[in-house]
């Protein structure tokens, strides 16, 4: 399965809806990818929490639920489209992940389990999710999560008994704590032998300069294809399920479990 991860440069200067129609012309490029996957928020910017509330959505049908409908069928591809602020029927925000089939449908969505922000930001502008949520992507099982949700272990092992087989990370993850977004990504993948696609976002937006260093991570924890700085690029590798079955027959330590 042929995956690219397109590391968005998200700023203030461009316009929320000239970003969008140059992210769905650059996912409509994609044709011959299997999966594409955007970072969190980048229509907004993952910080600008004083946007969420005018920049709020309809997941279903919504602009950017939409465009990037339509993007996946002109590309032909599995397109997770990172995530937007949902504007929920009853008015509570999401920070909600979407992922499209070739076809065009809705074929999941997920609202961020772990709102990032502490007493601040998301944590007081926005509702939590509350499910762990897997999808199947043509050859693939496909777990959700978001940014901050990477600290959260205990969220990748539920999708990982699932059945996820790829554990799909969009985020806005800040420059200075670029060392964790990248150690965290590989002990993901590594503890539940499985590939992880960490997408983030590039350059700077609401004054928070941003890691980009978006990666694919095999289930050995190898790193198969990153990005090495914050501007914006395209990240493809190549998904071997074969492989991942490999890695957990031969070193089954998933299986050795004892705490549950
Ligand atoms: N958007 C986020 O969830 C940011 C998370 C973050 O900065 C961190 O975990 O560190």
């Amino acid at each position: 399965m042929r995956v690219s991860l397109l590391q968005i440069d998200v700023n203030g200067d461009e316009p929320v809806e000239s970003r969008r129609s140059r992210v769905a012309a650059l996912v409509a490029g994609r044709r011959g990818d299997d999966l594409v996957v955007l970072p969190e928020l980048w229509t907004v910017g993952a910080f600008a929490f004083d946007r969420f509330e005018e920049t709020a959505e309809d997941a279903a049908d919504g602009p950017t639920a939409r465009m990037m409908s339509e993007a996946a069928v002109e590309a032909g591809v599995w397109l997770h489209a990172g995530s937007v602020i949902e504007r929920a029927p009853d008015g509570t925000l999401y920070n909600t992940s979407l992922v499209f089939s070739p076809d065009g449908r809705l074929a999941a969505r997920y609202r961020k389990i772990h709102r990032f922000g502490f007493d601040k930001g998301e944590a007081v502008l926005l509702g939590a999710g509350s499910e762990p949520t897997t999808v199947t992507a043509g050859d693939a099982v496909l777990g959700l999560a978001t940014c901050y949700d990477l600290r959260f272990p205990e969220l990748f092992r539920k999708l990982a008994d699932a059945g996820a087989q790829a554990l799909v990370v969009p985020a806005g993850w800040p420059d200075k704590r670029a060392a964790h977004w990248t150690l965290l990504s590989r002990a993901r993948a590594v503890e539940n032998q499985a590939y992880v696609l960490a997408c983030g976002t590039a350059g700077a937006h609401a004054g928070v300069p941003q890691a980009g260093r978006s990666a694919v991570i095999d289930p050995w924890g190898e790193v198969l294809a990153e990005a090495v700085d914050n501007r914006e690029q395209v990240v493809s590798a190549e998904l071997d399920f074969a492989r991942l079955a490999r890695v957990r027959e031969e070193f089954p330590a998933l299986k050795d479990r004892v705490l549950r």
